[in-house]
C-alpha cells in the first residue's frame, strides 16, 4: 500500500538551457505542488504505514530550502526543471525516509512530473 502527503511552495526560477526566445528563459514564479508517496506494510496495531505527521516533519527542512527562494541559486538546482526538482527532493529526502517511493511535482495546473528513483 502507499500513502501520500501534499505540500506547496512558492518560488521563482528560470530555465537557463532552453532555446533562445523560449518563455521559460525569463524569470517567473510558480506555486509548486509536491506530492510525496511512501510505501510499506500497514502496522497491525497502528493501522498505518507511517504517521502523516512524521512524513511532514521529514520534509520540513527541505521545504524550507525551497519556499520563497530563487531556485536557480540552490546547489543542484541550477537548471530547475520539474524533473530536476523532483530528483533533487528525492536525493535530499530518501536517506531520512527510506520508504519514499515517489516524488510528484506540479508547477502549473497542467504540467508536472513523477520521479520514482533511478
Ligand atoms: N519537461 C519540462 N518542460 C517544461 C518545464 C519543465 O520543468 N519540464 N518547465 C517549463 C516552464 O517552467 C513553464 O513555466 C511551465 O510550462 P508550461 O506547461 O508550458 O506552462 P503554461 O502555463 O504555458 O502551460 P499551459 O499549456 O498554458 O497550461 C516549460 N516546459
Ligand atoms: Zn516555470
Amino acid at each position: 500500500m502507499e500513502i501520500y502527503k501534499e505540500f506547496h511552495f512558492e518560488a521563482a526560477h528560470l530555465l537557463p538551457n532552453v532555446p533562445e526566445g523560449h518563455k521559460c528563459a525569463r524569470l517567473h514564479g510558480h506555486s509548486f505542488h509536491v506530492r510525496l508517496s511512501v510505501t510499506g506494510p500497514v502496522g497491525e496495531t497502528s493501522g498505518w504505514i507511517m504517521d502523516f505527521g512524521d512524513l511532514k516533519a521529514a520534509f520540513k527542512p527541505i521545504l524550507e530550502q525551497l519556499d520563497h527562494y530563487y531556485l536557480n541559486d540552490i546547489d543542484g538546482l541550477e537548471n530547475p526543471t520539474s524533473e530536476n526538482i523532483a530528483r533533487w527532493i528525492w536525493q535530499q529526502l530518501k536517506p531520512a525516509l527510506p520508504q519514499l517511493c515517489a516524488v510528484q511535482i506540479r508547477e502549473t495546473c497542467t504540467s508536472g512530473c513523477i520521479y520514482r528513483g533511478e
